[in-house]
């Protein structure tokens, strides 16, 4: 299993390039479903499960034309030669599940296994599976499996999430496109890939209107074309090298970064004392901490515009560094601070209680061998082990791989020093 060797301590200076969001790329994939015709994503970020997600695709019977180390990818859905996602391709990860709903609107019947993701709380799908219900799919969950049959083809319908769901809201926008008639979501998540798929979906001929509110309104039509997407940049790779280069030091300015989906990151950090100057014109973030002590601020995570969980652990890394206490607190995921223990055996002083975690900023944290257990929980441990005095080892990186492109190249080019090596964890 790789790891990675991190020798802390260097500033970072220089500029670092955002790749195309993960969770949109994941999602305008599964959209390929939808439509006999050729879809072309630009921008697609080559990681673990983007690379895996094609590979489902494929056993779906979707020709994938996507050479390592390019980011175009063509994806065609002509024939599709099985309705099945087999439990091996969708429990690495969650948005796999999307292809449920997209198979069923094209082939009237489907069957998908359960998903799997980052283990940080129960995570069930039971919004994704009355949405389709309510659009007039049968499904029985059977050993795993949601069966699903929609012999009369699906109808538009009115559906009141009881909580904002990323992937409930696009699952549903995803097949609604294809349904008879107009469908209505409440309650629906805003995150900005729910638009970036909104925008896709709408240049294939899909009527979508209001994503990215709280209340999105879809006209079914009865065919999609293809088309050509550039994936959005990743907002939470943007943070990631945010924080990095805050928890560091030094001087980095992120290029192509998507900075109004960004924030509620850029206030926190600048609560924090970061020099943070966001060109939206120029897509440039400059990030600017020069031998000033961190203060202490308090998070709390909320779905979007609101300070993303995705960024909670990040964030957690940086205030073991800060000033003072900081309270952090978890709203979206029942169990996701499971980077606490590993960030204290680099010396943090982390209470967690319940859903809060009582960071009390230390001057300095010093590395030590830790274990990598979800992605984002990952890449804290590496902002720490940037910061930290000596030597820090990241093991069990494949989660980190999952979600984060060229990582050491791109830190590297930075000042950092950061190895990735193969053998057993140490
Ligand atoms: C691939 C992808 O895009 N993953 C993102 C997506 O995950 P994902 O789409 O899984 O997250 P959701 O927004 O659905 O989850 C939010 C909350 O709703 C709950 N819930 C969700 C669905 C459901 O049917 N029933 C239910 O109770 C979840 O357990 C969680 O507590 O949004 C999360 C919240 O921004 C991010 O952390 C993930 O990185
Ligand atoms: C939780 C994440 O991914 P997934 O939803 O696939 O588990 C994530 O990207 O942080």
């Amino acid at each position: 299993m790789d790891r990675l060797h991190i020798k802390g301590g260097a500033h970072l200076n220089g500029r670092i390039p955002v790749s195309g969001a993960k969770n949109s790329a994941l999602k305008l994939m599964v959209a390929c479903l939808l439509t006999d015709q050729p879809i072309t994503l630009t921008n697609m970020p080559s990681l673990a499960d983007t690379r895996f997600l094609a590979q489902l695709m494929e056993t779906l019977g979707v020709e994938v034309y996507w050479p390592k180390g390019e980011s175009t990818c063509h994806l065609n859905g002509a024939e599709l030669k099985s309705t099945i996602a087999p439990y091996d391709q969708v429990r690495k990860m969650r948005a796999s599940f999307n292809v449920l709903g997209p198979l069923i609107a094209r082939s009237g019947h489907a069957t998908v296994s359960l998903p799997g993701g980052c283990a940080i709380g129960a995570r069930p799908v039971d919004l994704h599976l009355q949405a389709l219900e309510a659009m007039g799919a049968d499904l029985r969950v059977e050993q795993g499996y949601v069966k699903a049959a929609a012999i009369h083809g699906l109808k538009g319908a009115h559906i009141n999430f009881s909580m904002p769901s990323v992937g409930a809201t696009e699952h549903a926008m995803l097949t609604a496109t294809l349904a008879e008639g107009e469908t209505v979501l409440e309650n629906a998540a805003r995150e900005p890939e729910i638009e970036d798929l909104a925008n896709c979906l709408n240049s294939m001929g899909a009527k979508i209107t209001g994503a990215g509110t709280s209340k999105i309104r879809i006209q079914g039509v009865e065919k999609l074309n293809g088309t050509t997407h550039a994936v959005m940049p990743d907002r939470i790779e943007a943070g990631t090298y945010a924080m990095a280069a805050a928890a560091a030091g030094g001087d980095v300015t992120l290029e192509g970064a998507p900075v109004a989906a960004l924030g509620a990151m850029i206030s926190k950090l600048k609560e924090a004392g970061v020099t943070v100057e966001a060109d939206e014109a120029a897509n440039t973030v400059r990030i600017v901490r020069n031998g000033t002590r961190l203060k202490s601020v308090n998070v709390s995570t909320q779905p979007h515009p609101g300070f993303p969980t995705d960024l909670q652990a990040q964030f957690m890394a940086l205030m073991s560094l800060a000033d003072g206490t900081s309270i952090i607190r978890e709203t979206i995921f029942e169990n996701r601070f499971m980077h606490a223990p590993e960030l204290q055996r680099l010396g943090a002083e982390i209470l967690v209680r319940g859903q809060e975690a009582i960071v009390k900023g230390v001057p300095q944290l010093t590395g030590a061998p830790v274990m990598a257990t979800d992605l984002r929980a990952s890449v804290s441990l590496v902002i720490a082990g940037l910061a930290a005095e000596g030597e820090t080892v990241v093991n069990r990186i494949y989660h980190l791989d999952r979600g984060f492109e060229r990582l050491e190249e791109k830190l590297n080019a930075c000042g950092a020093s950061i190895e990735r090596r193969s053998g057993d964890d140490e």
